[in-house]
């Protein structure tokens, strides 16, 4: 009877196992379906062979491995409709994000089979037709967002049956009708804004901002015809009421009179503005372009006012415009955003001039940008000390670091004259660039984003740790790196997808900088058969290999013991240059995991938002900087 009871049991178990299997089994064929029937530009490691969990790119197991719980696949080039009965069959699916592909056809109504679904993640496709009009379906729906698609038709009032919803992000469709009362406690954030609705914001939604309902005809709060604040794409907020009559006819007249002559007025001192200017700024470029400067005065003093220099608070910089254009430069190397110089002035002081071009911000933009970045004040951060800006010419001012960017001490020089940078150096320039781009990333309530992290932009400061420099320019520029550059090689694979830096592309590009540290290669580069190779995939494939020696910069193997040390910044490196954007640690994370592998020292060790406002340390610099230390 025992013998009986025990054999059942075990038989019990077996078909467990193997129902867990089968589940497994069947979603594996779902998605292998999926990806088979869908046109996609990236290659994915599904194959029927390799097993599931831990092995193909973008999936997540449930904790005992029988099902298949997340699908995460941004930015891999999916194209066309998604194939019907093959996502729809994996009913264990918690999390799918299938964000910035190019995904088109309606929303799929077999996904009102995926009853777990938790996130949804949709934006930035193709997508049209209306909304599912049962949402209820999704019970556990915490955050959805099918923004940036064209999806149409009316918000569905099922909607307010998500009582788990803490997220929902509509904005960028072409939605209409009414929105409908979400009566929804948990809601934290909502995004209706650019779409064609219209008709009041709904009492249950009127603690969001306005923002979340901008371009839209929406109005708010009262319904009454005597008062209500209006919200329009083009003007933003606007207060418009029934009271205000027309204008009388003389009136009118009056206004149209003043106004053409106030026009031909502005007209003729603008012209007469614009062409001494012009000539002015003229001579200015042409110089800078030559990489001379004669002693000659360019600039009158008269025109000051219209030339500036926007210095920031705090620089002890007392030159003007004047003094620069009478300064000797020489070209440093030209960026992806404009040319740099080294401009040495009268008095001895050296300075670095950026002369952007391509500026796509309007001056007001740029202005903002320019207040943003010159604010931040942290030793690991590169100060910007002053800007210009006229429509013809926009000047960034930094400090220059005599020592050169990290790029030129790694490959710079050759053979003897090289100084070869030892491990404590490369830790301490890793973990000041980790702080500088924390820093960074806090900046616009935490939202900020460098857009442009590589070894050229990280100097190193007076305490030799690195310092981040070029921020808040790839969102003012028109230019993008071409796709075979150095800068493209520390591009996040959704960046050259979307076009779009985000904080995690920043620290896929961090990754790639550490990658560089420790092998001393260049994150694209020719072999000797002219074969480009990508820095990212050429450690991947010697990881996997078992070479982890071989990826090391041969200078650093002479090194004893550190191997180990190595090993674990590599490991930190690979968790940066992941695929999957959200799977990337997040710039504190990685500070943590960089000042664990050493304990460089503790001075440098508090965490960077108390070290922000400290005195900030000079870079080492030719020139009148003080030396005052971090
Ligand atoms: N403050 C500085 N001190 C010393 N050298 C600098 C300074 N700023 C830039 N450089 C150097 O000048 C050269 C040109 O810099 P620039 O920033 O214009 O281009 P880049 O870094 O090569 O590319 P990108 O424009 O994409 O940042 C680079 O070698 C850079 O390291």
């Amino acid at each position: 009877m025992g013998a009986l009871y025990i054999f059942s049991w075990i038989c019990l178990m077996g078909l467990c196992l193997f129902q867990g299997n089968a589940t497994l089994l069947e979603d594996k064929q779902a998605l292998l379906d999926f990806i088979n029937n869908m046109r996609h530009s990236r290659s994915l490691n599904w194959n029927q062979t390799s097993p599931v969990c831990n092995n193909w790119t973008g999936l997540t197991c449930s904790a005992d491995g029988s099902r298949i719980i997340a699908v995460r696949l941004p930015g891999i080039g999916l194209t066309g409709p998604i194939p019907a009965n093959t996502i729809s069959r994996l009913s264990g699916l918690q999390i799918l994000s299938l964000r910035s592909n190019s995904i088109s056809g309606r929303f799929p109504s077999d996904f009102s089979n995926l009853r777990n679904l938790s996130f949804l993640y949709l934006q930035y496709n193709n997508f049209s037709g209306p909304l599912p009009i049962d949402f209820s379906v999704w019970r556990n729906l915490t955050i959805v967002n099918l923004s940036n698609n064209r999806f149409n038709g009316s918000i569905p009032s099922s909607v307010s049956n998500l009582t788990h919803l803490e997220a929902f992000n509509l904005a960028n469709n072409s939605l209409s009708g009414e929105i409908p009362d979400l009566n929804l406690p948990s809601l934290q954030q909502i995004n209706l804004s650019n779409n064609n609705l219209s008709g009041i914001v709904p009492q249950s939604l009127s603690r969001f901002p306005n923002s979340a309902f901008g371009g839209n005809n929406i109005s708010f709060g009262s319904t009454s015809n005597q008062t209500s604040s209006y919200i329009n794409p083009n003007s933003g907020p606007y207060l418009t009421s029934k009271k205000s009559g027309r204008l009388g006819e003389t009136a009118l007249l009056g206004i149209i009179i003043a106004a053409c002559i106030l026009g031909i007025i502005a007209f003729t001192s603008l012209m007469i503005v614009c062409c001494s200017r012009r000539k002015s700024e003229d001579a200015y470029s042409g110089k800078l372009q030559k990489g001379e400067m004669s002693p000659e005065k360019v600039v009158s003093r008269s025109q000051d006012a219209n030339n500036r220099l926007f210095f920031f608070e705090g620089c002890n910089y007392t030159f003007d415009l004047e003094d620069l254009l009478r300064a000797s430069a020489e070209v440093l190397g030209k960026g992806t955003f404009g040319i740099s110089y080294k401009a040495v002035l009268e008095d001895a002081t050296t300075v670095v001039v950026k002369r952007l071009k391509e500026v796509s911000a309007g001056k007001r933009d740029f202005e903002q940008q320019m207040e943003v970045v010159g604010s931040i004040r942290h030793p690991n951060v590169v100060e910007l000390k002053a800007y210009y800006y006229s429509k013809d010419e926009r000047l960034m001012v930094y400090d220059y670091y005599s020592q050169g960017s990290v790029s030129s001490m790694l490959h710079g020089k050759r053979g003897e004259d090289r100084t070869p940078l030892d491990w404590d150096a490369r830790m301490k320039i890793a973990i000041g660039a980790a702080r500088g781009i924390t820093r960074i990333h806090m900046e616009n309530g935490g939202k900020f984003v460098h857009g442009n992290i590589k070894s050229s932009n990280i100097f190193v400061n007076s305490e030799q740790y690195g310092c981040v420099s070029d921020i808040g320019l790839s969102s003012i520029m028109s230019t993008l790196a071409p796709p075979i550059s150095r800068a493209a090689g520390y591009r996040a694979p959704e960046v050259t997808d979307t076009r779009k830096a985000m904080q995690p592309s920043d620290v896929y590009s961090f990754g790639v900088f550490l990658l560089e540290l420790l092998t001393r290669k260049s994150p694209i580069h020719a072999t000797g058969g002219e074969e480009i190779v990508h820095l990212v995939r050429w450690v991947h494939s010697v990881v996997r290999e078992e070479w982890t020696a071989e990826v090391f910069d041969i200078e650093l193997m002479r090194v004893p013991n550190i191997e180990e040390e190595m090993v674990e910044m590599l490991q930190i490196a690979m968790t940066c240059v992941v695929r999957m954007p959200e799977q990337r640690p997040k710039m504190p994370e990685l500070i943590k995991m960089i000042e664990d592998v050493r304990r460089i020292d503790s001075q440098n060790r508090s965490p960077p938002g108390n070290r922000s406002e400290s005195s900030t340390p000079p870079p080492t610099a030719t020139g009148r900087e003080s030396q005052v230390s971090e």
